[in-house]
This record gives C-alpha cells, structure tokens and sequence, in this order.
C-alpha cells in the first residue's frame, strides 16, 4: 500500500496537513540548508524542497509520495531563521511598517517512478509600524526562533500585521492550495 511522507520536522506543517482526512506520516530530513549563491529565493526554496524530499527517499517504498518545503521572507534580501537576538531585531525593524513577500518551495516525489512536482507560492504580508518597545517585547516572547523573518503570523506575529495577499497557509510553511492541486491533479489524491 502506497503511503505519504511529509519531509519535515515543523509542526506547523504537520498541523496543517493534519487538518485532512488523509494518513501520513513524518519523517524529518536532516539536510544542511546550504546558501545557494546567486540564484533566486524561487529558485533557492524549491531546491531546497526538493533536497528535502530526497533526503527520505531510501526510507521509503516504491509507491510511496514524499511532500517538502522550504520557506523564506524576502524584502531585498533573503531572511531565514535569527541565529540570535541581534538577528531577529534587526530582521522585524526591517520588516516593520512595509510589504514583504514570503516564499515556500514545494516539492512532491512519487518514490519509484522519482516523477517530481517541484513549485513555488508567493504571499505578500503588510505588517504595521513597530515600536523598538514593540519588537523587544516580541523577541522576548520567544516566538521568533524557528521562524523565517522572525514572526509567526499564526501566533503573537498575527498583531503585527495590517493585511496579506495570497495564501495564508503558505506562510505558515504549506501552501495547501497549491498542494491540493499537485495531489490531485498528479497522483490522484482528493484532500476533500
Ligand atoms: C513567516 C513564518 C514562518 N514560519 C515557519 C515555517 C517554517 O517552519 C519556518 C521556516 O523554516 P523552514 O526551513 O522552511 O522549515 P523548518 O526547518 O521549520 O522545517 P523542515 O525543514 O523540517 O520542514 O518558519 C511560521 O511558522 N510562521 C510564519 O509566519
């Protein structure tokens, strides 16, 4: 029987997943996120997506699909996970009172035939002006720290922000919509 990996150790994206009335299971991979010089943030998540993926294909069977991503925030620069405090400052005073964009590769393997949907959702968040107070007293909640840009929309970030275009799962680490296509419209599996 053919079964579904999630290539992931977020809980959010197992959360997001779990919402579904389908089984799967997760398998974290354990690759290095390595910086992909000159290329784009579209080009760097889906490689990185796709590197995910692959990393769990020899603990698989042949029929089995294997779902990844990566997600990044970009306003000029790539921003990933704070390293430490300096970092997530100086990513939310970079972020606050402007529009950025976050950006999730998204990769779906079928194992045996190693036929691979690799792709990209764009949404674009607003958040509002900070206060040095503000933004010191969010780092304080320890929120940040697993978190691409520094913020979770789905947690205390959710007060930072004005408004979002595009799909709100994506920034949270799962573009379902995108995903739900790929699913169907490839391998044959309705998430509703
Ligand atoms: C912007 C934003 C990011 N994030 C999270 C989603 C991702 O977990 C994380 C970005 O890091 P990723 O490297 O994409 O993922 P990860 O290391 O957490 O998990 P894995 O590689 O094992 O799948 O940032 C939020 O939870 N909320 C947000 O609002």
């Amino acid at each position: 029987m053919s079964m579904l990996f999630l290539a992931s150790g977020s809980p959010r994206r197992a959360e997001i997943l779990k919402n579904f009335n389908i089984a799967f299971e997760i398998i974290p991979s354990t690759i290095e996120e390595k910086i992909y010089e000159g290329e784009t943030p579209e080009q760097i998540v889906m490689a990185l997506a796709l590197e995910k993926a692959n990393s769990i294909v020899s603990q698989c069977n042949e029929d089995d699909l294997i779902i990844a991503a990566d997600t990044v925030v970009v306003k000029g620069s790539i921003l990933g996970k704070p390293r430490n405090y300096d970092e997530a400052y100086s990513m939310l005073k970079h972020l606050e009172n402007d529009v950025h964009e976050v950006i999730t590769g998204l990769a779906v393997i079928q194992v045996g035939t190693l036929n691979k949907i690799v792709t990209f959702e764009r949404t674009r968040v607003k958040f509002k002006p900070l206060s040095d107070v503000k933004i010191q007293r969010y780092i304080d909640s320890g929120e940040v720290w697993d978190k691409a840009g520094s913020y979770a929309i789905q947690g205390k970030g959710s007060a930072m922000i004005e408004w979002i275009s595009g799909d709100y799962f994506n920034v949270v680490g799962l573009p379902i919509n995108k995903l739900d296509d790929i699913l169907s419209n490839h391998f044959d599996i309705e998430l509703i």
